[in-house]
């Protein structure tokens, strides 16, 4: 592997982000009239457009370049094959296998592994309808009537994600609830009113040793147990695992009928297309989730065999690289225009973010370019009254995602409904066009009665990149096919990093350390010389305000 900044055509894309450095977009638009049909891909359900980036045919000419020398089709074909592509774990990545049909096959260490996953996804399929039939009862008889997932990160962010995404295809009962926090209160918000009785819990976690999740799900063994007795029966009847390590489900006690298991070769942050995506089951059906599952491996089709300049997670992905090494924009806003999206950039934040986040190469040197940028978003009719005044006169050049699904409401009963829902979505994409047409030419080019005398304070730059992205409409396999596209749009962007997109070693210190201060503050060793001084203040501060606090409940 080569460090991009080493690689022969790299000079050459240097010149070529020096040449476009001051180019304005409007520039650009006013030289190639017809720039959407220059730079728009479309595959199934979704289009693809670009032509709202400083970009030009040589800057493409460039990037693809970079990305032959790179060997990307060598790397997509090692990411299918299941080679060890997460290098540090020395593991294949295969959440692509996740998704393929039944009747094809994939070999690792001499095993075909689609079985396995089919019988996982039966297995799934049996759970799901036990519980959606009423015939999973609690431990008084009744049927389930609330499902409480709790997970954090990958086990958490991804079904939460297409939960919501995907209501309009919910199928109740049963109701679906997420719980990630480690400080309990969204668990103690929903302890509120959930009936016991007819409540299941998801123990949902690959490692099955992360402490958040650990903690929610010992709060709510307490919670069952203090009101329905019986640990045993409550084990056996209110408790579903989902992880990479049965054994650790058995010892803490799920039984092995109630274990869904999936494999080390799956990263957290690609683990909704697994048994993590079993909330998604529930709420949509079965029949659901292997739509989402059909989308996905579409995408991948489409991924694996399509020439790279018509590829669109290639494109997408290589139009990132543009922006952060080629323009020095290293901010990226997900902007969905429609509220089913809610939970997107989330979840895009822990897949891009959590993937690329790094500053070593695969052979572990450092680089010496800029690699994953800051990446956060809300949806954008909302951001519209909130950030979007940064976006437009800001000192940062911000690279935004517009997502939006080009129709909606068609299937809304009453037609005098359907008729002011349906304006609704066409002012929330007029407000989506609108937004990226004035972030690219700026106020001047739109209004003719902006004058060049006006204070500097009104005044719209323009200039800031931003790619479109149209769903046909919002469904299980549409979704399927977005999720694919960013999944490997970070490959893409990893490849031509060298970096490791499917390890996260910076997230362990933090874990372990926490572990060490927990038990200080158990012991109350906060003077000691082990912690520095802010946190020694910190600590001691809180010890302070609990013993006060303990000494006016002792008075009272
Ligand atoms: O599914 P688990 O093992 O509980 O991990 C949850 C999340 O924690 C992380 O390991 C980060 O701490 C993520 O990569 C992962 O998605």
């Amino acid at each position: 592997m080569t460090r991009l900044s080493a690689l022969a055509h790299w000079p050459q894309f240097e010149q070529e982000a020096h040449h476009m450095h001051d180019v304005h977009l409007r520039d650009l638009h006013q030289q190639e009239p017809n720039r959407f049909d220059q730079w728009h891909l479309q595959f199934d359900q979704l289009l693809l457009d670009l032509s709202k980036q400083r970009m030009r045919a040589e800057t493409r000419k460039a990037l693809l370049q970079l990305a032959r020398e790179a060997k990307l089709p060598e790397a997509i074909e090692a990411l299918f094959t299941g080679q060890p592509v997460n290098r540090s774990e020395q593991r294949p990545a295969l959440h692509t296998a996740l998704r393929q049909p039944s009747d094809t096959s994939l070999e690792v260490d001499g095993e075909d592994i689609i079985p396995a996953i089919h019988q996982t996804l039966d297995h799934m399929e049996s759970l799901v309808n036990t519980v959606r039939s009423g015939q999973w009862r609690g431990v008084t008889g009744h049927p389930i009537t609330d499902v409480v997932n709790l997970g954090v990160g990958g086990s958490d962010l991804g079904p939460l994600m297409a939960c919501h995404a995907l209501r309009d295809f919910a199928v109740q009962p049963p109701r679906v609830h997420f719980v990630s926090t480690m400080d309990g209160s969204q668990l103690v918000d929903r302890l509120a009113w959930l009936n016991p009785s007819t409540t299941l819990f998801i123990f949902s976690s690959k490692s099955f040793t992360t402490a958040d999740t650990l903690a929610n799900a010992e709060t709510a063994r307490r919670w069952l147990s203090q009101h329905l007795g019986d640990e045993g029966l409550i084990m056996k009847r209110h408790f579903i695992g989902v992880s990479a390590s049965p054994d650790k489900m058995t010892a803490w006690g799920i039984p092995e009928a109630h274990q869904l298991c999936f494999w080390e070769w799956v990263g957290g942050r690609y683990s909704l297309w697994s048994a993590i995506g079993l909330p998604i089951a529930l709420k949509i059906g079965m029949a659901g989730f292997r739509e989402l599952l059909a989308g996905a491996h579409a995408l991948d089709q489409h991924f694996r065999q399509t020439p790279l300049e018509e590829n669109l997670p290639v494109m997408l992905a290589l139009t990132g690289v543009w922006n952060i090494n080629g323009l020095n924009i290293n901010a990226h806003a997900v902007l969905p225009y429609d509220g089913r999206m809610k939970y997107l950039p989330a979840y895009l934040e822990q897949l891009e973010m959590e993937s690329n986040g790094k500053c070593t190469t695969q052979d572990d040197e450092g680089v010496d370019y800029d690699t994953c940028p800051v990446l956060w978003g809300e949806l954008g009719p909302n951001a519209q009254h909130a950030f979007y005044q940064l976006l437009h006169q800001g000192t940062q050049a911000v690279n935004c995602d517009f997502i939006a699904p080009a129709r909606r409401y068609e299937d809304v009963k009453s037609p005098d409904q359907r008729q002011q829902l349906t304006r609704q979505h066409r002012m929330t994409l007029a407000n989506c066009f609108a937004q990226s047409r004035l972030l690219m030419l700026g106020d001047s080019a739109l209004d003719p009665t902006v004058l060049d005398s006006a204070p500097r304070y009104r005044l719209y730059r323009g200039n800031q990149p931003s790619t479109t992205l149209l769903l046909e409409q919002l469904t299980p396999y549409s979704l399927g096919q977005l999720l694919a596209l960013y999944e490997h749009k970070v490959f893409v962007q990893a490849t031509l990093w060298d970096i490791n997109p499917f390890d996260q070693w910076g997230v362990e210190m933090g874990k372990k350390i926490a572990i060490a201060t927990e038990e200080a503050l158990v012991e109350q060793r906060h003077t000691m010389a082990e912690f520095d001084s802010s946190t020694q203040g910190l600590m001691s501060h809180c010890l302070h305000q609990q013993e006060a606090s303990n000494r006016s409940d002792l008075e009272s």
